[in-house]
């Protein structure tokens, strides 16, 4: 286990679509005065900018050159935090379902990952960080102090999500949703690199029947027994 970094400790939170994340990731950072590091959001981000550019999803020479004049930013807007791409706010633009299934099949491609694992690495690397995603604790930051590998079944996750779509007026069906959801797991966990997958040392929550207070309590724990260790752990 590695010693507690100059800023505090890096905490990985992986896990499938839905499962909470963001949610937990967003109120731990805050329990915690850690800086919160939505990595789906930038792979989200290039695929915005491949779309806008007409880029095909396997055509890697194009996704490297984006990717190489791209600058993904996150911005504190009170208790939020805006995504900039390129200076541009594409904090709404990025969260639709088509752009979610843009995503899956962008962030497959080899030189995406590379780039933005470089990114991520730089981001987090001195601690006081909470990276989510699904490759955080198995290939961004496989020495992280603290990992975590949230999920929930498909239909509970499917549920949450319709939900969430539903309160933005999205007219689609429980039943199409729940199908989007596995369609995301079956493309992150089946890709060659760096898929979705629980590391080993990572602690596996499965929030379908807990609420975010539970999972959030769970979590804090967790981190805060490692903050006692200190240089111990
Ligand atoms: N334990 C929970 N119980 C009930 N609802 C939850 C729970 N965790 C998260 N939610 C709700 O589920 C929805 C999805 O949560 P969130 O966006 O945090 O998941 P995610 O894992 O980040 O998803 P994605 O990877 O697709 O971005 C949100 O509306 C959130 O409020
Ligand atoms: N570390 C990561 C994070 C995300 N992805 C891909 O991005 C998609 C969107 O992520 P959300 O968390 O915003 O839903 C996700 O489905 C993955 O395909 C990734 O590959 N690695």
């Amino acid at each position: 286990m590695s010693a507690v970094r100059e800023n505090g400790v890096i905490v990985a939170i992986d896990g499938p679509s839905g499962a909470g994340k963001s949610s937990l990731t967003k109120l731990l950072a805050q329990r915690l005065g850690y800086i919160h590091i939505d990595t789906g959001a930038m792979f989200r981000a290039v695929a915005l900018m491949s779309k806008r550019a007409g880029i095909a999803t396997d055509d890697d020479a194009r996704l490297a050159e984006l990717c190489r004049g791209l600058d993904v930013t996150f911005v504190r807007d009170g208790a939020s935090c805006r995504v900039l791409a390129n200076g541009e706010d594409v904090s709404t633009e990025i969260r639709t379902e088509e752009i979610g299934l843009l995503t899956s099949a962008i962030s497959a491609r080899k030189p995406v990952r590379e780039a933005l694992l470089t990114m991520q690495r730089a981001m987090g690397a001195k601690g006081g960080v909470i990276l989510e995603g699904r490759d955080i604790g198995t290939v961004v930051f496989p020495d992280a102090e603290v990992k975590f590998f949230l999920s929930a079944s498909a239909e509970e996750r499917g549920r949450r999500r319709y939900l969430e779509l539903a309160a933005r007026g999205d007219s689609a069906t429980l039943e199409e949703t729940i199908a989007k959801v596995i369609q995301r797991d079956k493309q992150d966990e089946g890709r060659e690199h760096a898929p979705l997958k629980q590391a080993d040392d990572a602690l596996p929550i499965d929030s379908t029947s807990l609420s975010i207070e539970e999972v959030l309590s769970v979590m804090e724990n967790a981190v805060r027994e490692r903050l006692a260790q200190g240089d111990k752990g």
